[in-house]
């Protein structure tokens, strides 16, 4: 069997620090795979994996939509491909989404993890903070989280199982093959959590 393909959406946000990130996870676990910055459908097609990296929502979701790219992902998820969704990339994933400030919001969605999320639960920029969280469910026991204008999880579908909460906010979910978190974990140096996406996607391969 050859190696797995696992791409970055390089629309917005954190790409490089993720494609490190994954990268550095494949070769931990000594498998054979390639990471690759990707942006159009085309490119999308081929993949085992996808990240969507953290960045801002509403431009990740209004160029994917406008270059096909979005249409594209629902498609490869729909046929079983993992993606992890990070931050502005757990907003894309989700059925619904609303600003703390601005309220209710139409943006493009991919439509597919099934919570309600709102948008900037811990302030803006200026209040980023972070703070050690747990996730024993996936097998990780302390992990340090980033939050930058962070969202959390106000609901969660029957599939949807809840991986971690932060002052009682939900803050990582999983559904199936979708992994998604508040916090931006390739900002820390700890590879654990894209190890455990990687492990996803090789189960799938
Ligand atoms: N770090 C992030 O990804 C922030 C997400 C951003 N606040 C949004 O709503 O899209």
């Amino acid at each position: 069997m050859s190696g797995i393909n696992i791409g970055v959406l390089a629309v917005q946000g954190d790409v490089a620090e993720n494609v490190m990130a994954t990268k550095m996870a494949i070769e931990d676990l000594g498998m054979d795979g390639i990471v690759t910055e990707v942006k159009t459908p085309e490119q999308i097609e081929d993949l085992d994996g996808l990240v969507i990296p953290g960045g801002e929502s509403t431009v990740i979701g209004t160029l994917s939509l406008v270059n096909g790219s979005l249409k594209k992902i629902k498609e490869k998820i729909a046929s079983g491909m993992p993606v992890f969704g990070i931050c502005a990339g757990m907003i894309m994933l989700s059925k619904k989404a609303k600003d703390r400030v601005v309220g209710e919001m139409d943006q493009p969605l991919l439509d597919y993890l099934d919570v309600r999320i709102e948008r900037n639960t811990f302030g803006r920029q200026k209040d980023s903070f972070e703070s050690e969280i747990s996730m024993e469910k996936i097998g990780i026991s302390k992990f340090q989280g980033v939050f930058i204008r962070a969202p959390s999880i106000i609901e969660t579908g029957k599939d949807v199982e809840i991986i971690s909460k932060f002052n009682e906010k939900i803050i990582a979910v999983k559904q199936g093959n979708i992994l998604g978190t508040s916090f931006h974990p390739e900002l820390t140096g700890d590879i654990s959590l894209h190890k455990y996406f990687v492990g996803l996607v090789k189960a799938k391969h």
